[in-house]
Order: C-alpha cells, then structure tokens, then sequence
C-alpha cells in the first residue's frame, strides 16, 4: 500500500459490519426504496454540476461549427465560437473547459513545432477564453499527436517513440499553455519524467497556482476513435500507442503511475477511458485520498448517442446513470462531453 494518507472523505465505500444486518421482517431493506423523499434521504453519491469538465474541440476560422459524424451532438467550434461555449458553460455553472485543437494537416510537421508555437490554435483559444470567460477554469491537452505528421503523442525517430525528447518538448508545449493562462495542464502523453520536468518548468517561470491533471493510468484503447476523427488524428496514426498508453489488463501497474505522478507534482490524477475502468478509479481513490477524474471518453459518448438515436436507449436516462456511476466509484469530477447537457438537467431545464 503506497505511503500516501488513506482516504477519509465520505465517498468511500465502508462494509456494514454483520451485526447490523437484523434478520427479516425486523430489517427490510426496501423500506428505504418506498419513496422518492426516502431514496433522496439515504442516497450515497450526489452529482452536481460542480463535477462536470466539458472537452471542446478548436478549429480555424470565424462563426465556423463543423459536425463530427462519429460524435452527434459534437461540434469543432472557431475560436469565436469556442468563446460562445465557455460563456454558455459558466452561465450553466460548469467549473472548466478543456480545449483540444483540431491541426491543419500543414502544420502538422515531425519535429512538432507547432505544439510549442505561442500563437497556436489552442493557445489562442485558451487567451480568448480568459480574457472574455475568466471565471472558467480552462484546462489543455499535452501530447504532440495534434501536431505529429506520424499521429503519435511523442516524436518518432526509427519507429520508436523516443520518450526524453519528447517531455523536452512537452515542456516548451506546457510553457506555452501556462503563458497563455491555462489553469490546468493535461498532460496526455504517458512518456516516462514528464510530470516533473513540466511542474520544473513551470514553478521555475512563477507559474506557481497553475494545476496539473495527470493522465496518469491512460489506456491504449479503442475507445478513443472518435476523438482522433475529431482532432483530424485517424489517417496520420501510423501503428498504435502501446509502448506508452498502459495494457488494458493491468491495475497495480497503474497504482505505481499514480504514486510516482504525485510524487512528480501532480495536483490531481485522471484514469481514462472511464466506464470499462470504474474499478481503477476506486482503486485510485481508496488508496490515496487525492482528487481523482475520470475521461469519459469519445468512444463511450459515440455507444451511447448511437443507442439513443436508435431508440435502443434512454439518452437522457443512461447519460445521467453513466454520470453517477463515477461519483460512486469515488471520482470528483469527470471529463465529459455531455458536460452542458447534463448541466442543463440538473438545472432543471
Ligand atoms: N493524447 C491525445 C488524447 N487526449 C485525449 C484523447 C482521447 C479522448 C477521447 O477519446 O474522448 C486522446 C487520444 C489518444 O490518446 O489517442
């Protein structure tokens, strides 16, 4: 069990001891169910707007919206636009929004420079949001697949993915994102160091309340094809991400990332994707008590929207059971792109 303080907080689970189970009629447990005043008496989880952090996806140009076919209901957004959305979000209450940029293929070069260019379309986006929205916590992406010709989130040199390279450039990239006044650094990658090479950087330029959130147990996994047709990623990845994204069969390993990240400087830690790993996000929890996130990812967004438009599901009714399911696994929050949706319920409209 890592050194790290046992969590305390309310969401985590304890076992009734057996001598407060009373036998049958004395205790019925369905007396708790018989009404909705009752169920919201004894309900466990809550899930507020509070937990919500909306993934919105940049691409060039003014007044431009672009579907994303494999994500109804999504949309690339201009920068104007994207603006609009962080205004609509905070009016909903929504804590944070995190921008992800859609590249033009010109730009996307080997040595990924633009990942580092002050004035790239996601910094960009990340100053327009704070000088008109600065109330909104704006998170960012830090990996190079955006900007990689090959599609990988590190440079590529003979078909490997060299990883101190990268965090060099990783850094540059969590530079800029700072200067242009992210408030949380998403570091996506999974290269080895990169987590202390960027908190590093980051106190050494006075960038002191600026957060990371780790992708920490990041898994290769195909639930993420959505995302990678809305960033324009699918056609450029050559092969997969197995040499850094973790096996989707392991679970201590990903209990040695999440140790090593926070002794590293991370703020708060995130497994990703989210439903098919809700016993990561437990595990997380119960073993460090530190604030823990939950992706649910495009793939996960695109099965549910999918069954939903073909009157297979409930859309309303799974996005709200899929939310809490989280909550309930200990999460605090949760990248979502039913974020305003969601957010629009609990409101009450
Ligand atoms: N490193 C980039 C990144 N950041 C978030 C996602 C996936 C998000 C989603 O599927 O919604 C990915 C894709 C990937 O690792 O290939």
């Amino acid at each position: 069990m890592p050194q790290l303080a046992a969590a305390q907080e309310s969401h985590v689970s304890r076992t009734p001891q057996p001598n407060t189970i009373a036998p049958f009629p004395a205790m019925r447990l369905r007396r708790t169910k018989s009404s909705g005043a009752l169920r919201d008496l004894v309900r466990e989880n809550t899930l507020t707007v509070a937990d919500l952090i909306w993934p919105v996806f940049v691409v060039e140009g003014e007044n431009v919206a672009q579907e994303i076919p494999s994500m109804p209901g999504v949309v690339r957004r201009s920068v104007d636009l994207v603006v609009k959305a962080a205004k609509e979000a905070r009016a909903l209450d929504i804590p944070a929004i995190c921008i992800f940029p859609y590249t033009d293929l010109a730009l996307k070069t080997e040595r990924c420079e633009e990942a580092w260019n002050p004035d790239n379309l996601s910094n960009r986006a990340i100053r327009a949001i704070k000088a008109e929205v600065p109330d909104i916590a704006v998170m960012t992406d830090i990996a190079l697949d955006p900007y990689n010709a090959n599609g990988h989130d590190g440079i590529v040199r003979n078909d490997e993915i060299v990883n101190d390279e990268t965090v060099a450039a990783l850094v540059k990239m969590a530079l800029a994102q700072a200067e242009a006044g992210a408030d949380i650094l998403g570091p996506s990658d999974m290269m080895d160091g990169r987590i202390g090479a960027i908190r590093t950087a980051i106190e050494a330029a006075g960038h002191h309340n600026v957060t990371i959130m780790s992708y920490t147990a990041k898994y290769a996994s195909a639930f993420y094809g959505p995302f990678r047709d809305a960033v324009g990623a699918s056609s450029a990845l050559k092969g997969d991400k197995k040499t850094y994204q973790m096996d989707p069969a392991n679970s201590d390993e990903a209990m040695r990332l999440v140790e090593r990240d926070l002794r590293e400087g991370a703020d708060m830690i995130m497994v990703k994707p989210g439903m098919p790993y809700l016993d990561i996000c437990r595990r997380v929890k119960d073993s460090f008590g530190v604030p823990t996130f939950a992706y649910q990812v495009s793939g996960e967004y695109a099965m549910m929207m999918a069954a939903a438009q073909n009157g297979w599901l409930d859309g309303d009714k799974v996005m709200a059971e899929s939310l809490m399911a989280f909550k309930r696994a200990g999460c605090d929050g949760i990248l979502t792109y039913f974020a305003p949706r969601m957010a629009r319920i609990l409101a009450g409209n």
